[in-house]
């Protein structure tokens, strides 16, 4: 009989989400972890990324009080104390995935690196485990681009950058993804000098209608964003570095961050020795999340590479993932992953929203009949009255109404995808949201409004008018 029911490697969002599941239906688990319990999303990613942003808003609503009359002095930013607030957010979590906590649970948790020696057996720790079913959860690292000079250099990743014990006085942001631009944000507000570098143009996943007020706001922070750059080397300059860029610009900075992507952690797996095929965008499984080779084994979170889908990295994919392997590794349902209705929200201010495909997207897929449905956040009361109006909710729907995509840029976007991933996700049509009583007001009001758009001109047209002329007449 094999020694565990269920073994998972990694204790990060995806690992902790399937042990515990697996746990809670009686089953004999152990969880290897080499490093931190959390992963990345607890100690080094989403928590003290959304906790450094949350000192840069307080810091930007200080400044920014004078237009309701507050006035207040530029604020004074103690490094210490911003760093005590994210490592205080981290600690405040921390006991949710604690390793007491999982060992309660029932959880046999190894803190050792594990690796495969067979399609059914684990080393850790200089043990060897059998298991029954395996799931790999070893997530992602930052990539390192192939910058000549760039491996000789002290460079930051997110593994290093909530670290510093003094605040950069000018951080160059190699890359203007999601990590890019929110970093970028929180440094400027908290007084760092900060210079995005990005190959091609920033948020270039998003929708360029979401992008435009970020860039705006980001330069209005004193972010230099520098775009279409090919950075051709990578130099120390003095305590600093340096980009030497094709065209020749030098662009020096005392911190480098380099953030463009992620690759999984395939390395010390032993995953040929388990029988366990992969690519570089992570381990190859069918929809379900199986191994397409070992078929005991699963893979969950960013290292997952589900064919005709490949990797994402969110923590709350994480969860559906772990959904999807219980159906399907626990109960042998025909469970599977769709990212029709992932939401994806960048945690700049304004925030940029996206759940399902963005316009572009559904247009390229030759998708014909799509509705384009716009409301300003300047048509919204709650916003306006909080000085805080700039902004789009736009919604992209079949010719029947139902909702295929969603963007959104604002304060708050983040909070409204959840009714649109929940649209798309259960296939509602936008009937349900345009007819929904909301409180007034609030923000989610522009979410109402924009569905509202679609039968706006149905509602309103002649024919329509015809009949309710005819209907007057009624006694
Ligand atoms: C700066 C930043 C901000 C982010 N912000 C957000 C956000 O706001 N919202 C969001 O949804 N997502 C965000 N993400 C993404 C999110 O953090 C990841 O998608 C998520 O943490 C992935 O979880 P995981 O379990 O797949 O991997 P991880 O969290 O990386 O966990 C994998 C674990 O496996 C361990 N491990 C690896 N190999 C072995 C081995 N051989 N043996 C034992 N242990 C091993 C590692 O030590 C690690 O703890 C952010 C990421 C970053 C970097
Ligand atoms: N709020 C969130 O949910 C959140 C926040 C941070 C990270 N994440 C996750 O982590 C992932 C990784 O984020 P990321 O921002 O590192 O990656 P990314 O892939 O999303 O963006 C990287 C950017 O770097 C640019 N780039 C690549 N090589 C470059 C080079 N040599 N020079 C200059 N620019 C270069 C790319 O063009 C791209 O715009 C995200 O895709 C997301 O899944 C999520």
């Amino acid at each position: 009989m094999p020694d565990f029911d269920v073994a998972v490697i990694g204790a990060g969002a995806a690992g902790l989400s399937v042990a515990a599941i697996s746990a809670g239906l009686g089953l004999k688990v152990a969880l290897f972890e080499r490093g931190r319990m959390g992963g990345d999303c607890l100690n080094t990613g989403c928590v003290p990324s959304k906790a450094l942003l949350a000192a840069a808003l307080a810091a930007a609503a200080a400044r920014r009080a004078g237009r309701f009359g507050v006035r207040l002095p530029e604020p004074d930013i103690d490094w210490a104390g911003v760093r005590a607030h994210v490592t205080g957010a981290i600690a405040a979590i921390a006991p949710n995935d604690s390793e007491e906590r999982f060992t309660a649970m029932g959880v046999t948790v190894v803190r050792a690196h594990a690796r495969f020696v067979g399609p059914r057996t684990i080393e850790a720790a200089g043990r060897r485990f059998t298991f029954r079913r395996a799931v790999i959860a070893a997530g992602s690292a930052a990539a390192a681009p192939p910058i000549p000079g760039l491996a000789d250099i002290p460079y930051l990743t997110n593994e290093s950058l909530f670290h510093l014990p003094e605040r950069p006085e000018h951080l160059v942001i190699l890359g203007g993804g999601p990590i890019g631009l929110e970093m970028a944000q929180a440094h400027a507000r908290l007084g760092c000098r900060v210079t995005v570098v990005e190959r091609a143009a920033i948020g270039a996943r998003e929708d360029p209608e979401c992008v435009a007020p970020l860039r705006e706001a980001l330069e209005a922070d004193g972010v230099a964003i520098v775009e279409a750059a090919e950075v051709a080397a990578a130099d120390r300059d003095g305590p600093g570095i340096a980009l030497r860029l094709a065209d020749g610009t030098c662009i020096a900075g005392s911190h480098l961050l380099v953030a463009v992507g992620r690759v999984p952690r395939l390395g010390g797996l032993g995953l040929e020795e388990g029988g366990i095929a992969h690519s570089p965008a992570g381990i190859a499984t069918d929809r379900g999340l199986r191994s397409v080779t070992n078929r005991r084994v699963w893979a969950a979170g960013d290292i997952a590479a589900p064919e005709g889908l490949g990797p994402r990295a969110f923590t709350h994919l994480c969860s559906q993932h772990a959904g999807v392997i219980a159906r399907a590794m626990l109960f042998g349902l025909p469970a599977k992953v769709s990212y029709d209705a992932l939401p994806r929200v960048t945690y700049t201010d304004p925030e940029i929203a996206q759940v399902g495909p963005t316009e572009a997207e559904l247009r390229a897929a030759g998708r014909s009949g799509l509705s384009t449905l716009r409301w300003p956040l300047a048509e919204n009361d709650r916003l306006v009255a909080e000085g805080r109006a700039e902004g789009l909710v736009k919604l992209i729907a079949d010719a029947k109404g139902r909702l295929l995509g969603a963007s959104v840029v604002g304060p708050g976007a983040g909070d409204m995808a959840g009714v649109f991933a929940l649209m798309i996700g259960q296939r509602l049509p936008l009937s349900a949201l345009a007819g929904a009583v909301l409180p007034y007001p609030t923000a989610q009001e522009a979410a109402k409004r924009a569905a509202g758009e679609f039968y706006t001109p149905r509602l309103l047209s002649p024919v329509t008018k015809r009949i309710v002329g005819l209907l007057k007449r009624r006694p």
